[in-house]
């Protein structure tokens, strides 16, 4: 029986003690770029061709030389062992089990070494710029040294934005779950929780380097020469800088409405970001993403991959590894359906001639 996503939310939120699914579920201030991408995505309307054979239809894709099942990636998210005790450990197991890429977390709540072992796919290590850089480089070594493909930058959040659920409930992570890849050092000051707010926010202003401008990349190139992919870009002007300064990749994201308030959401930055580097590096659509559907929106509009959060850590919640598969293969399912019926048996015959807007018609070519 394939379980609908819902499903899994609930279990998921059933399971859950009330602060945690606060934590996976909220968002920044007035909350209201929880619903903005997916209203966003509910208003493009598929253009589907008949007459093409879809006798066999082929979800796998390549990104940043790793073969994927699937244009799908799980996004970055700190402490997976808040939903499960095994944490990223099982998520690696999921991840890799359906073809999917798993994108770890500065924040991680298991040894980078041991989620490498548990993994038989591609992963990648995300990163905020802390102010002591000696142990995001200590951490890029790891990560290099465990066989991760890439790093991810978050650019979104120099410091991690006002969260009233977070704050009300004065969120600190639950003894028993650390960032156990970052020194006790760097961690001292996430603990300890205080009715109105959260500890993760008072931790960010403490050890995040809000200071970083482009002249930095070279200092992060310098130190790796794995690919750099910068996550929470939303503008024409910040790709081209971003390509400018070597980036590898780019992730289109509102960090799932976790960040800045009053945004445009990620899917309705999409053209605007893909013009702009004009092909020179992929592209990954990130946040509300919700049905296979969404990945081949994503696709017309030109994005290369998606990127699933909340969703994997529902399926990690409901069954653990077996969970987070279930998840991931719910959408490459209903995604190899999409293309079977859009007429598209592959990714490459996604294009914008394949989507339309209800007020606007065809997005110019
Ligand atoms: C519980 C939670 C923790 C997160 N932690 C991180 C993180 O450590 N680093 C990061 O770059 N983004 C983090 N994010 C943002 C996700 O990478 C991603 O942008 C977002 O969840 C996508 O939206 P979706 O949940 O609607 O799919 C987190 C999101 C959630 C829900
Ligand atoms: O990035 C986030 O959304 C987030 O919740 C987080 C968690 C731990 C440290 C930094 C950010």
């Amino acid at each position: 029986m394939v379980m609908a996503l819902h499903t899994y939310e609930a279990a998921a939120e059933e399971r859950l003690p009330g602060p945690v699914w606060d934590f996976f579920a909220g968002g920044s201030g007035t909350e209201s770029m929880l619903t903005a991408g997916r209203e966003a995505l509910d208003r493009v309307q598929l253009r589907p061709r008949c007459m093409v054979d879809v006798s066999r239809c082929d979800p796998g894709t390549d990104l940043l030389g790793a073969r994927l099942a699937a244009p799908l990636a799980v996004a970055p998210m700190a402490y997976h062992q808040l939903a499960h005790p095994e944490g990223e450990v099982a998520s690696a197991r999921g991840a890799g089990e359906a073809g999917a890429l798993l994108t770890v977390s500065m924040f991680a709540s298991r040894a980078l070494e041991d989620i490498a072992a548990a993994a038989s796919g591609p992963l990648w290590l995300q990163l905020y710029w802390l102010r002591r850089r000696e142990v995001m480089r200590d951490l890029i070594r790891r990560a290099e040294a465990a066989g991760f493909r890439a790093l991810v930058l978050t650019v979104d959040a120099p410091r991690v934005a006002y969260r009233p659920r977070d704050a009300a409930n004065g969120f600190a992570v639950p003894p028993g779950v650390r960032a156990v890849n970052l020194s006790t050092e760097v961690m001292a000051a996430s603990h300890g929780s205080r009715s109105g707010e959260s500890a993760l926010a008072r931790h960010s202003r403490e050890q995040f380097d809000a200071s970083i401008t482009w002249e930095d990349l070279a200092w992060l190139r310098e130190v790796t020469s794995l690919p750099v992919v910068l996550k929470g870009v939303l503008t024409g002007e910040d790709a081209e800088l971003a390509v400018k300064h070597g980036v590898s990749g780019l992730i289109v994201s509102n960090h799932g409405g976790r960040q800045l308030d009053f945004a445009r959401s990620a899917p309705e930055c999409l053209t605007e970001v893909v013009d702009a580097v004009g092909g020179s590096c992929p592209v990954i659509l990130d946040g509300a993403i919700r049905h296979g559907a969404d990945l081949a929106k994503a696709l017309c509009m030109g994005a290369d991959a998606v990127m699933l959060g909340r969703p994997a850590l529902w399926g990690l919640a409901h069954s653990g590894d077996a969970g987070v598969a279930g998840v991931l293969r719910l959408l490459i399912d209903q995604f190899e359906e999409v293309m079977a019926l859009m007429g598209a048996p592959t990714v490459a015959d996604f294009g914008r001639s394949g989507i339309a807007y209800p007020v606007c018609g065809r997005l110019p070519s």
